[in-house]
C-alpha cells in the first residue's frame, strides 16, 4: 500500500502571533486555525500535513534538510526570513523537493524591502495576499503536481 504523501508546512518568525496583532494585515485567524484548515484540505487531496513554526532560522534549515527523505513537498511561509535568508534558500535548493512559497499579505502593496524574497528562487510558485487561503491553494497545487507524477 502506497504511503500517503506528507507535505511539510513551515512557518517562520512571529507567525505564532497570528490573529493577535495587525489583523488588518494578517487577518484574524490564528496559526492553529490555519493548521486546522490545512489538515482538513489535505484530507480531501489525499495528503498529510506536517505543520510547524519556528522563530529560529537554523531550526527551519534543519527541518528542511530532514524532509528530503520523509516528505513529498514543502509549503513555506518563512516570514521575515524570506527577505534575508540565503541559508533557507540553499536548504530548499539542496533537498530537491517541490516548494510553494506562501505569504498572507500582498508583499507588493507593502514596504519595498518586502518585495524581494530569496525563497522564491527555490519555489515552483509564490502565493501572496490571499490570507490563510494561500496555504490551501499551495496544498492543492502540490497535490495536483504529485498526482500528475503518480505520487498521490
Ligand atoms: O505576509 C506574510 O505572510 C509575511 O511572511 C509575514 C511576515 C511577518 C510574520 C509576522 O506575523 C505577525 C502576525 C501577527 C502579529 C505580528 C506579526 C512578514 O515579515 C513578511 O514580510 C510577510
Amino acid at each position: 500500500m502506497a504511503r500517503t504523501p506528507k507535505i511539510l508546512i513551515l512557518n517562520g518568525p512571529n507567525l505564532n502571533l497570528l490573529g493577535t496583532r495587525q489583523p488588518s494585515v494578517y487577518g484574524r485567524e490564528t496559526l492553529g486555525d490555519v493548521e486546522r484548515a490545512c489538515t482538513k484540505t489535505a484530507e480531501t487531496l489525499g495528503l498529510e500535513v506536517d505543520f510547524r513554526q519556528s522563530n529560529r532560522e537554523g531550526e527551519l534549515v534543519d527541518w528542511i534538510q530532514e524532509a528530503r527523505d520523509s516528505h513529498a513537498g514543502i509549503v513555506i511561509n518563512a516570514g521575515a526570513y524570506s527577505h534575508t535568508s540565503v541559508a533557507i534558500l540553499d536548504a530548499l535548493l539542496a533537498v530537491d523537493l517541490p516548494v510553494i512559497e506562501v505569504h498572507l499579505s500582498n508583499l507588493f502593496k507593502r514596504e519595498t524591502f518586502r518585495h524581494h524574497s530569496y525563497i522564491s528562487q527555490a519555489a515552483q510558485g509564490v502565493i501572496c495576499g490571499l490570507g490563510a487561503a494561500g496555504y490551501l491553494y499551495a496544498l492543492d497545487a502540490l497535490g495536483r503536481r504529485l498526482s500528475a507524477q503518480g505520487e498521490a
